[in-house]
């Protein structure tokens, strides 16, 4: 059971344009809706009108999310990825960019859509962010792995609504295994959370 892997369909320079701007519209919905003081009656209507758009969308259906056919690597193909992914809206998106000496860095915002403890990120959020930013460090090796393990510090709270650095660096390469280490810092430098990961190319 579960998900088969499958061909993807590829979206040109409209579609992921579009679909780009629907996810950002679904983000500001998101956060709207853990805002929101309207009340239950005016969030019920809206519940009603926003199953009806769901259902417009879904009339068409994709048997998985699409890649962009305009990326480099596959890396950069993988336009609904929950992290950096611009069409997915549960991602920030993180735009994560690897530099040509294997550094893979973004400066991002995360909104009190991912809150954890009160005004700061939810834990499991920046190691979502982490494993996806020392993961592309890693494939910038040439080896793309699996994460085997990811190791965190949280070294203060991080904050939310303000800038924040992701940044990471594959350390060495054995075989099948890369390790990786990054860490997130603050708009005052300092650093936030620590990561290390160890990533496993898969056995073909
Ligand atoms: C056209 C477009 C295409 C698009 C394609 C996009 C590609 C994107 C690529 C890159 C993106 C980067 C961004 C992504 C970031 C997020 C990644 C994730 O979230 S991954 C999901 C979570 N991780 C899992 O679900 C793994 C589940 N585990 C497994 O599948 C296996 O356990 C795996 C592959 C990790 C290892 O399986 P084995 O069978 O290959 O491992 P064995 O042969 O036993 O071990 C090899 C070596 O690794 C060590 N090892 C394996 N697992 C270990 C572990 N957990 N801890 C420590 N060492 C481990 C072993 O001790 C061994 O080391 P010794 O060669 O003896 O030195």
């Amino acid at each position: 059971m579960g998900v088969e892997p499958t061909v993807r369909d590829g979206l040109d320079r409209d579609e992921t344009a579009a679909l780009t701007a629907l996810a950002a519209r679904i983000r500001e919905l998101t956060e709207a809706a853990v805002l929101t003081g309207a009340g239950a009656g005016e969030a019920a209507a809206v519940a009603d009108e926003l199953a009806a758009l769901t259902a417009r969308l879904s009339a068409v259906r994709r048997a998985a999310p699409p890649f962009t056919g305009t990326g480099e690597s596959g890396i950069d193909r993988q336009i609904a990825n929950p992290v950096a992914g611009t069409i997915n809206p549960i991602a920030p998106p993180v735009d994560i960019e690897v530099t040509p000496d294997g550094i893979a860095r973004a400066e991002f915002t995360l909104s009190q859509v991912y809150e954890g403890p009160p005004a700061y990120v939810h834990g499991g959020v920046s190691a979502m962010v982490l494993d996806q930013v020392l993961g592309m460090a890693a494939a910038a090796t040439g080896n793309h792995g699996m994460t085997a393990t990811l190791e965190l510090r949280y070294r203060r709270p991080t904050p939310l609504g303000v800038p924040l650095l992701v940044e990471a660096k594959a350390s060495r390469t054995e075989g099948r295994k890369i390790y990786a280490d990054g860490a997130i810092t603050g708009p005052d430098g300092r650093v936030t959370v620590e990561a290390t990961a160890l990533f496993v190319m898969p056995r073909r």
